[in-house]
């Protein structure tokens, strides 16, 4: 592909979505490089292949970047090997070379600079068509060890970004030398929330603010294993606290027919939502400790946040990594891990002191802020940058 001149359009195809995990670190490094371009007078070109159930469509929607779609195979992981020759699977496998074929067009008919991918199966279609395109291809890897449509792409990738030195060791040794280390990009707003903001935007005046807050939070989807626990805990927890609960939309019912049930007095420090929107930045400077999964990008804010956090990781994710990142913060004093089973007992024995002791807090606060890398996205930036004068 010849070079293109300093003046035109930066061209770049982002792949990737599924869930926030691999969609919001993609829209972060888009938003980022748009303004690096723009200090020096570029503008840039996007184009981003998805699904259409995906984040990523809503996504791109409401930030009117161009967004198209390829068919693509999603593999359904099961413990037992035999199992995932499945009828669904074997359909889905069907998908993927009509999936590659129209990436490939879509690839060559944009002719970017840069493919940048970062994970969810569709990454897997438009990453081979990077490679057939002779497109430098740049991997981002949220989590510590490689997802599969990044294990699937790694062979092809001209760099592979990741967010923890941990993950070096784990790579092949035949594609270490493309591996650099950036974080994982937090969107900038996160970092800049304010507590009063919060208050107002979700009507919190009841609650209490000489005790403290705590956000619990499963993911968009919720977690049905966290809203027990916690719904199990609320009279003791209100005691304590004000409550902001981001349940899932699938757990709103059970959980209103449980507060339905507390005293006015401590009804009146509980918010119960199935999905925190743009108030998320301003709700995570309201808390003053978040119970919550331990999702890569759940991390990665609340680390660049530096925010005490009790974790009850997700035990299916792939390799456990869910587990293995809560425990990775703990060991450093920057969190609890709460793993396997958890009863009542235990989230209070976890909780407890930490709303007890505001110094407490502090301290994990500190050891959570130095895992934080508030420059990823700058630094995933000059990775495609890099990447595309290659
Ligand atoms: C079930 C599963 O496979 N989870 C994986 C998925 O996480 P998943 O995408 O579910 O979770 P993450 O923690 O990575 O990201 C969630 C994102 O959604 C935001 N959010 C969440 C709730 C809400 O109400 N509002 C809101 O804005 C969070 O602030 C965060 O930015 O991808 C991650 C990164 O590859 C992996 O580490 C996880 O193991």
């Amino acid at each position: 592909m010849a070079a293109p001149s300093p003046s035109a359009p930066f061209r770049l195809i982002v792949t990737g979505g599924g869930t926030g995990g691999h969609t919001y670190p993609a829209l972060t490094a888009i938003r980022t490089l748009q303004a690096r371009l723009a200090a020096s007078g570029r503008t840039l070109d996007v184009l981003w292949i998805g699904t259409a159930e995906g984040l990523e469509a809503r996504v791109t929607g409401a930030e009117g970047i161009p967004f198209t779609t390829v068919a693509t195979g999603k593999i359904r992981r099961h413990a037992n090997p035999l199992k995932m020759v499945s009828p669904a699977n074997v359909r889905d496998m069907a998908r993927v070379p009509i999936g590659v074929a129209q990436a490939r067009r879509a690839v060559s008919g944009f002719r970017p600079d840069v493919v940048l991918a970062t994970g969810g199966y569709v990454a897997v279609p438009t990453g081979l068509a990077a490679r057939m395109c002779r497109v430098p291809l740049v991997l981002h890897e949220q989590t510590v060890r490689l997802g599969l449509a990044n294990r699937k792409l790694a062979g092809s990738a001209a760099r592979i970004a990741v967010s923890s030195e941990s993950t070096l060791p784990l790579l092949p040794e035949s594609v270490r030398a493309a591996a650099v280390v950036t974080g994982n990009p937090v969107r900038p707003e996160v970092l800049t929330g304010h507590p009063d903001k919060a208050v107002t935007a979700l009507g919190l005046h009841s609650f209490d603010r000489r005790l403290p807050t705590v956000y619990v939070t499963g993911g968009a989807q919720g977690s049905q294993q966290i809203n027990d626990v916690v719904g199990g805990e609320l009279p003791w927890l209100l005691e304590r606290a004000n409550v902001v609960h981001q349940c899932g939309p699938a757990h709103v019912e059970a959980l209103s027919a449980r507060a339905a049930g507390l005293p006015a007095s401590l009804a009146a420090r509980y918010h119960l939502t199935p999905f925190v929107g743009p108030e998320l930045p301003d709700v995570l400077a309201l808390a003053d400790l978040v119970v919550s999964r331990s999702g890569a990008g759940t991390l990665a804010e609340l680390t660049a946040l530096g925010k005490p956090a009790v974790f009850v990781p997700l035990a299916t994710a792939a390799g456990n990594e869910q587990a293995h990142n809560a425990r990775h913060l703990e060991e450093s004093g920057a969190a609890v891990a709460l793993l396997g089973e958890v009863s009542g007992g235990q989230l209070r024995e976890a909780v407890g002191p930490l709303l007890d002791d505001p110094e407490r807090r502090a301290t994990m606060a500190a050891a959570a802020g130095a895992h934080g890398r508030p420059d990823a996205a700058e630094r995933l930036v000059d990775v495609i940058l890099s990447a595309a004068s290659r």
